[in-house]
């Protein structure tokens, strides 16, 4: 790809709807290196967002850049899917492969050079810590491995943008701690962009945060700068803040105000 590749995502304009449910409305985002968490309420468009970011849905309007190409062209669309690892909020599997077998699928998928695959396979197995397990049948693994090996396909081409749909669910706080810091090494070299509802994941391990409301960006920062804003509402400034921690009160003040903003 070009030498603009280190750009990882911009959308401008991006508007999706289902039918006529509308899931984002003219949203613009860019997304460079690091990790970018994508929090937002059920139903606020973030598997919207990363199903058209994988390529994998067409926007009703906008426009989409991945790794410094428009996506718009077939051509530029299949470029962009040999450096994209994607994992979708529900993966279809077959029940009766192997680990190494399924994860080699998807690299075949992804039209990886045959001889490189079996290396790529057993690297990413390992990095999700299932090394122990490559050989066993899809069918014989608990939910929370299930999830890891879907993390294993999305990163087995070494993706320079990865998209990652709610891949802490099922996982248990271990795997999630391990998780995080897959995510910050990966992040050294690629642009990550994962959904979440899991307010602690993104500020343990996302270097900026996007929250999606109502198909709109209700805030983009730092993990730090939306825990100041949950620390900074106090009686007498509305209502208090719900969340155990001050990102999350961060998020409901944040949500709050874009709500109130949206009636007016
Ligand atoms: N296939 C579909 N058909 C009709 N409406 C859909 C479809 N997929 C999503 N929607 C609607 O689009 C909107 C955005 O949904 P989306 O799944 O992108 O949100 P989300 O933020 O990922 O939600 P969640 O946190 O529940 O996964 C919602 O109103 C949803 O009902």
């Amino acid at each position: 790809m070009s030498s603009d590749e280190g750009s990882g995502a911009r959308v401008a304009g991006l508007t999706v709807r289902h039918r006529r449910t509308p899931a984002l409305d003219a949203v613009d985002l860019d997304f460079g290196p690091g990790v970018h968490g994508l929090l937002g309420p059920n139903g606020a468009g973030k598997t919207s967002l990363l199903r058209v970011l994988a390529t994998v849905a067409a926007p009703t309007a906008g426009t989409v850049t991945l790794l410094g190409h428009d996506i718009a062209g077939h051509r530029a669309r299949t470029l962009a899917r040999r450096r994209l690892g994607y994992l979708p909020q529900e993966f279809g599997h077959y029940p009766g492969f192997t680990v190494r077998e399924f994860v080699a699928y998807v690299a075949w998928l992804k039209e990886m050079p045959a001889a490189s695959v079996p290396g790529a396979v057993e690297r990413a197995v390992e990095r999700v810590g299932l090394a122990d397990r490559i050989d066993a049948k899809m069918k014989s693994l608990s939910g929370g491995m299930i999830r890891r090996v879907g993390t294993a396909q999305a990163l087995v081409n070494e993706p320079s943008l990865l998209l990652l749909d709610e891949p802490t669910a099922g996982l248990d706080p271990e795997q999630r701690f391990e998780f995080r810091a897959l995510l910050r090494e990966v992040s050294t070299a690629s642009t990550v962009i994962v959904s979440t509802h899991l307010v602690e994941d993104v500020a343990a391990a996302c270097t900026a945060v996007t929250l999606l409301d109502a198909g709109r960006v209700a805030y983009r920062g730092t993990p730090d700068e939306l825990s100041a804003l949950g620390d900074e509402s106090r009686p007498g400034r509305g209502a208090e803040p719900l969340g155990d921690n001050p990102v999350e009160r961060g998020y409901t003040t944040v949500l709050r105000a874009h709500r109130l903003e949206a009636r007016r």
